[in-house]
């Protein structure tokens, strides 16, 4: 009997054969296909690109880059005004100046043109990356003390920029510093986290609601390193960590359908490949391979991981393993891995969640926003 990791490079082969009745029926982050197939496949091997240490760019810049700035705040209608002082040139935010829906609209859409035209990077998207530096602003949030969380976006210090769980983020921050430039008026924490929000709905996924109130902190406010889960690790270390954060054993496994996703780089985490065959668009393939995949461990000098054994092309860590030997969370994976509308919808909710750990709103629940798609 084939094996899933089989019947979806089976799937893939046909893709690569170009078949244009075929093709089309793929989904990919491009056309939108709502057409649930039971297995889907735009999987594409690209050439690793390094990237090396995670040196924050520093802040400020020449005088032209500021009227550059300038021109797209005025464009971006931002309520910034610039003024001189002792021939230093600066921007100064105009205190009366209110973000409505609309302008965060316009900020949404902006950074889904990019994801679209900037499409040279690895598996043809930035998606991924962006996720994971939306959910690693977030995921440093402690509930006893209430420090870290997506308020304060202090991964643009070296301390927390420096953390071994951030190496390769530098990549996901650059892209987004010139949608920060053409509206200066919004935070860099509530512009990483509207960032995971349309790159998650860009990528075919549920609609994720988001409100804005984040404020950026300064270096003094980095977390200690060690937050983050470390992937080589079991069930009793995602509880710890995640429990930190607040969330239940359904959250962890709901959050953990994010590594439908993207992959591993051995330059950043070590570990190697991806964890589906369609690693930029948002599926339940993540849970389906974790229940129909055979798994083992795959025998090469870098740490320990899984490959499935149809193809060996896919991977799983230690952590996701943990999901379906523990007897509390493996009733989630097979739920989700059943019906993904079930998955999308806790996907969501749970996703609203990470992105608001830590943040004092002054705005309500009732007041979040949802952003349409790109046409
Ligand atoms: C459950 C505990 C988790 C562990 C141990 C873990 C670990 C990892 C590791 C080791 C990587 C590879 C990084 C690299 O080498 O580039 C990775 C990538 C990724 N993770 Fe997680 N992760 C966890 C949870 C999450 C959550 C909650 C999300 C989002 C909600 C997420 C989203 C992603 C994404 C999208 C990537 C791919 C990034 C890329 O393609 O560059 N992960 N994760």
């Amino acid at each position: 009997m084939a094996t899933a990791a089989k019947t979806l490079a089976r799937n893939f082969a046909l893709r690569g054969s170009a078949s244009t009745s075929t093709a089309a029926t793929f989904r990919t982050t491009t056309t939108r296909n709502t057409a649930r197939l039971p297995l889907r496949t735009n999987f594409r091997q690209h050439g690793r690109r390094g990237f090396a240490s995670e040196a924050p760019r520093a802040s400020g810049g020449s005088g032209s880059t500021i009227i550059l700035a300038l021109g797209f705040a005025a464009a971006a209608g931002g309520g910034y005004y610039i003024y001189t002082q002792n021939g230093d040139v600066k921007l100064k935010a105009d205190a009366d100046f209110k973000p409505t829906e609309a302008d965060y609209q316009k900020v949404y859409d902006h950074i889904a043109e990019l994801l679209a035209e900037r499409d040279e990077y690895e598996d043809g998207s930035y998606g991924p990356v962006i996720v994971r530096l939306a959910w690693h602003a977030s995921g440093t949030y402690d509930k006893e003390t209430g420090t870290g969380g997506s308020n304060g976006a202090t991964m643009r210090f070296d301390p927390e920029a420096d953390h071994g769980a951030n190496a390769g983020l530098k990549v996901a921050r650059d892209f987004l510093e010139p949608v920060k430039e053409k509206f200066p008026w919004i935070t860099h924490s509530d512009l990483w986290t509207l960032a995971g929000v349309a790159a998650i709905q860009e990528m075919q996924g549920p609609i994720v609601p988001w409100r804005p109130g984040r404020q950026d902190r300064d270096v003094s406010f980095c977390t200690p390193d060690g937050r983050l889960p470390d992937a080589s690790q079991a069930h009793d270390h995602l509880r710890a960590i995640f429990y930190r954060m607040g969330f239940d054993d359904r959250e962890i496994v709901a959050l953990s359908g994010a590594h439908a996703l993207g992959r591993c780089h051995t330059d950043r985490s070590g570990f190697d490949g991806p964890w589906t065959f369609s690693p930029t668009v948002v599926t339940n393939d993540y849970f389906q391979l974790l229940m129909k995949e055979s798994w083992g461990w795959r025998k090469w000098d870098g740490p320990k991981q899984f490959e499935d054994k149809g193809t060996k092309t896919l991977m799983m860590l230690p952590t996701d393993m943990a999901l379906v030997k523990d007897k509390k969370f493996k009733p989630w994976v097979e739920k989700y891995a059943k019906d993904n509308d079930v998955f999308f919808k806790d996907f969501s909710e749970v996703l609203m969640k990470l992105f608001e750990l830590g943040v004092p709103f002054e705005s309500k629940e009732e007041d979040r926003m949802k952003f349409k798609r790109k046409e």
